[in-house]
């Protein structure tokens, strides 16, 4: 579903992304970890040309989007993603917020757009906030909310970068519980995340990135129980 070939990444002078392979199959949950600045969230944002490659390819359902004349666009509407700061449109309801896109780009009556919207608003538990603004929302709520827009589209790729990081701690477990729900539905995820327990728990893989490379790329258990690696090691001895 999500494949990286030889993918490189630099700003500037500055190499981030040093050749990255990675391929992620349909329905996989994929969580990238490793130590700040390493590359995880350029990585994400590479999915779905938020940041281009400099060089190496990146196939979308055997698509390389990174070749000329790709369709951005029309990649874009289904892969949806969650950033740590929730992006709602302040001025827009959350009703407003929910349906714009799908109206927009997916072409559903103003009615469809409306009860795809209730029924995901459901789903994360926030049917009550259908009609009030982002202000007057908690930080755990404005992220379910823009989770759930997300979902509106109806993609068949969520990516999260640190869904959870700018939340209070009480919060954190509200909106984890919302992603773990979405796991294992058949959508593809691929998620940077701080919280180690959750990708021990929900992961089908976790990718441990340092130095813009994918040092490891294992089985959940094994990763966190035998980290193959020095550095994962040293890194997993200062997070848990
Ligand atoms: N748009 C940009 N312009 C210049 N440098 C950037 C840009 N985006 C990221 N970087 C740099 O690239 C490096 C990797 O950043 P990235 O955000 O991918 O790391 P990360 O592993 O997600 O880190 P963190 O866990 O702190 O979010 C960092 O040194 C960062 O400063």
């Amino acid at each position: 579903m999500i494949e990286f070939r030889d993918v490189h990444k630099s700003f500037g002078s500055l190499e981030v992304l040093k050749g990255i392979n990675l391929k992620i199959e349909k329905g996989q949950v994929v969580t990238l970890i490793g130590p700040s600045g390493s590359g995880k969230s350029t990585i994400l944002r590479c999915m779905n040309l938020l940041e281009r490659p400099t060089s190496g390819q990146v196939l979308i359902a055997g698509k390389d989007i990174t070749a000329p004349k790709t369709d951005i666009q029309g990649i874009r509407k289904n892969i949806g993603m969650v950033f740590q700061h929730f992006n709602l449109f302040p001025h827009m309801t959350v009703m407003e917020n929910m349906t714009y896109a799908p109206i927009r780009v997916n072409k559903l009556s103003k009615d469809q757009a409306e009860q795809k919207a209730m029924e995901l608003l459901k789903l994360v538990g926030l049917t009550e906030k259908a009609q009030s603004y982002p202000g007057k929302l908690s930080g755990g709520q404005k992220q379910r909310i823009a989770i759930a827009r997300a979902l509106a589209m109806e993609p068949e790729i969520m990516l999260f970068d640190e869904p959870t990081s700018a939340l209070d701690p009480e919060m954190v477990k509200e909106v984890l519980e919302v992603i773990k729900g979405l796991a294992h539905t058949g959508i593809t995820m691929a998620l940077v995340t701080h919280e180690m327990g959750f990708a021990r728990e929900v992961s089908d893989r976790v990718c441990f990135i340092d130095n813009g490379l994918i040092v490891e790329d294992a089985d959940p258990a094994e990763f966190f129980s035998h980290p193959k690696s020095e550095r994962a090691q040293n890194f997993l001895d200062m997070v848990l």
